[in-house]
């Protein structure tokens, strides 16, 4: 792969003397299923989340990313400071009881105040103030690059028509969601603790004040300098992994949704100052960030509503709102065992109108979506459009399959994934709301 032979053997020494203190993050030429690693957690009792569940988008064998949990220990200093504003976000949801909704507008508002703060295009550090320069900078990049084309190939392809620097920058901020998610979804989550998850956040901080702990962290940290990204959708996905350890179900659809916002919609909000804004596009800002918070919320839900059957088989877990199933007459017990009758191949009335409503739900997320993707840079657009697309079939698989999300998987085939990418770049480059 594209990292030196130099930088390879130093993280591959770091990885080997790390204590629990040190950080490193490895890269074996050798497969490994997230499916095993995510069964080596429930082996190892640990509460592990299901966002998405089984296969990922395009994983394969040649580039493994894999969080150690070895990781820096905090300074008193970092620390002290850490745990205060953990403290004050607690106590400010706790005086406030934000609902979910609200917890991603503050997080929106914020985003929006930081992107116009500093001219287009500027970033929030000063790039000659950043000790990783020159070809270790691009090393990491192009590593960036390698981990996003062999995870998500899709998303990798449609970064192509944006400009090198743009795409590169969405690379860096994958690698960082997919590390964050690794840590509670991947070979190594049965070790994961709230205490690994702060150091992560403690490293996140550090990139914010210019100090990147490995090569992959300095692309992200170079991302920061490059364009107005701000901190809080990053702390609110290590929120959303918080929520993994702990959270197994979901009473209403505001706390799933929440949970919605925080692991899927901050991806939108980390990605938007980046993709950029059509130049052409006068109407409120707010409407494009919510457009691309909907596309985060409606790729998570759908994300649950495929893997139902295997969240609550291999982990326990229900993301489907409590009150919403009791509405349907359907108990937890049900979802339990398997609210389905495969001896008649089918499945539950009340299972199948429950599910409906949950799908045209996320449609509607899906459509909120859409209006906004017009408006973003037209550079931008194919990705999305891809991401949309692509997602949103796995909707009409499960209707497909008669709802049946117990003992099948709603599962869109590679070519017609692949088929669709002309149809996403066609949207892209022809859009409807001029
Ligand atoms: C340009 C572009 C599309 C950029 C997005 C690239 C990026 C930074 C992706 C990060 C994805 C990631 C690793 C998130 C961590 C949490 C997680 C795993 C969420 C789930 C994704 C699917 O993951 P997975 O690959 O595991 O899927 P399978 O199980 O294999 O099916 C999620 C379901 C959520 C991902 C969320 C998005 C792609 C939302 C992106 C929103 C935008 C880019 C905003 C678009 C803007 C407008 C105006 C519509």
């Amino acid at each position: 792969m594209t990292l030196s032979m130099l930088d390879a053997r130093r993280m591959a020494q770091r990885t080997a003397t790390s204590s629990s203190s040190s950080p490193s993050i490895i890269y074996a030429p050798s497969p490994i299923s997230n499916r095993s690693g995510r069964r080596a957690a429930a082996n190892h009792g640990i509460r592990n989340g299901s966002r998405r569940a089984a296969g990922r988008m395009g994983l394969c064998s040649t580039v493994q990313v894999n969080c150690t949990l070895a990781m820096p220990q905090p300074n008193h200093g970092q620390k002290m400071r850490l745990q205060q504003q953990q403290q004050q976000q607690l106590q400010q949801q706790q005086q406030q009881q934000l609902s979910g909704k609200q917890v991603e507008e503050q997080a929106m508002l914020q985003c929006i105040k930081t992107a116009q703060s500093v001219p287009p295009s500027t970033g929030l550090l000063n790039p000659r103030g950043l000790r990783w320069q020159g070809s270790s900078l691009e090393a990491a990049y192009e590593r960036c690059g390698a981990v996003c084309s062999e995870y998500a190939k899709t998303f990798y392809l449609g970064t192509q028509l944006m400009t090198p620097v743009q795409a590169r920058c969405i690379w860096a901020i994958y690698v960082w969601c997919r590390r964050t998610d690794e840590l509670v979804d991947g070979p190594n989550a049965s070790k994961i603790t709230p205490q690994a998850l702060d150091r992560w956040e403690e490293r996140l901080e550090s990139m914010f004040q210019g100090k990147p702990y490995d090569v992959l962290d300095a692309a992200l940290t170079d991302t920061i300098s490059k364009f107005p990204l701000e901190v809080q959708p990053f702390r609110d996905m290590i929120e959303g992994m918080r929520m993994d350890l702990f959270k197994s179900r979901y009473h209403t659809f505001d706390e799933l949704y929440e949970y919605c916002y925080r692991v899927a919609g901050t991806v939108g909000l980390m990605t938007m100052p980046v993709m950029g804004i059509d130049p052409n596009y006068k109407g409120p800002i707010d409407k494009v960030y919510k457009a691309a918070l909907a596309l985060g919320t409606a790729n998570q839900l759908t994300n649950i509503l495929r893997d139902v059957g295997e969240d609550i088989r291999e982990r326990d877990r229900i993301y489907l709102p409590l009150d919403e199933l009791k509405q349907f007459g359907i108990s937890e017990e049900e979802v339990k065992a398997g609210i389905h009758k495969p001896s008649q191949g089918k499945v539950d009335e009340r299972w199948r109108a429950f599910m409906k409503f949950q799908i045209k739900r996320a449609r509607e997320y899906f459509q909120e979506a859409e209006d906004g993707v017009d408006y973003l840079d037209v550079k931008a657009r194919w990705p999305v459009w891809s991401a949309l697309i692509l997602y949103r079939q796995i909707l009409d698989v499960i209707e497909k399959n008669d709802y049946d999300n117990f003992s099948m998987r709603a599962y869109v085939p590679k070519s017609k994934k692949f088929a669709s990418l002309p149809m996403a770049l066609f949207r892209a480059l022809v859009p409807k709301n001029k």
